[in-house]
């Protein structure tokens, strides 16, 4: 297995275990406030856990937390940035194809991120995560200030990823269609811990 989740609990984050294959998709759904966000947090070792996490076998204590971090990508549902334009918030100018895929318009690689639109943001903050490639992402919503075309157009683009890359995702959604669409399984999280639907 790629991802292997045992036993991981937390503040806020109820216990649940389950394992991932190279391009798996474990969609995500739970109440709010249940702990979703906070376990994507504990899985990209942003804050205290116990249990077991391992990469390719390889436990999350042995890997120092910034590899951990490029290798386990978060995306949250509010990204985070730093500089003033969109462009410095790259090592390198991401994939043309990927730009275009996302319906991202050029001119936005030199706008100051403040002028961003809450979708165009959340467009940006998933091709700075894939331009680590990353061999898990952990997806907050990715498309929740989406309409339809470009949600698709996210979907689309990221399933895309995990099978070329073959990595895996943890994806949250509150949209059904959207967990129909990704995968066999899914996680369901409630206050007494994770419950894996679905077939195994
Ligand atoms: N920094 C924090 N300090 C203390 N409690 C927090 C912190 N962040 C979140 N919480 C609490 O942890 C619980 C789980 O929050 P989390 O954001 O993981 O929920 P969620 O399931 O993702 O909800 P939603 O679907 O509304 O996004 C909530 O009760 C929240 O108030």
């Amino acid at each position: 297995m790629l991802f292997e989740v045992k036993e991981l609990c937390g503040p806020n984050v109820p216990r649940v275990s389950f394992a991932l294959a190279a391009g798996e998709v474990l969609p995500v759904r739970g109440e709010s406030g249940v702990g979703k966000s906070q376990m994507l947090r504990a899985l990209a070792d942003l804050s205290p856990h116990e249990g077991e996490i391992s990469l390719g076998g390889v436990e999350q204590q042995s890997i120092p937390a910034t590899d951990w971090r490029r290798q386990v990508a978060l995306v949250p549902a509010e990204s985070g940035w730093w500089a003033d334009t969109v462009a410095e918030h790259f090592p390198s100018p991401p994939s043309e194809t990927w730009w275009e895929r996302l319906r991202l318009r050029a001119a936005l690689w030199e706008s100051p991120v403040e002028r961003l639109s809450s979708g165009e943001r959340q467009r940006l903050a998933v091709l700075r995560a894939l331009a680590l490639k990353p061999r898990v992402l952990l997806l907050d919503e990715p498309t929740a200030n989406l309409d339809r075309d470009n949600a698709e157009a996210m979907a689309g683009l990221l399933l895309d990823y995990l099978r070329d890359q073959g990595a895996a995702a943890v994806w949250i959604s509150h949209d059904p269609r959207e967990i129909d669409a990704h995968g066999d399984r899914w996680l369901e999280m409630t206050p007494e811990g994770g419950v894996l639907h679905g077939t195994v």
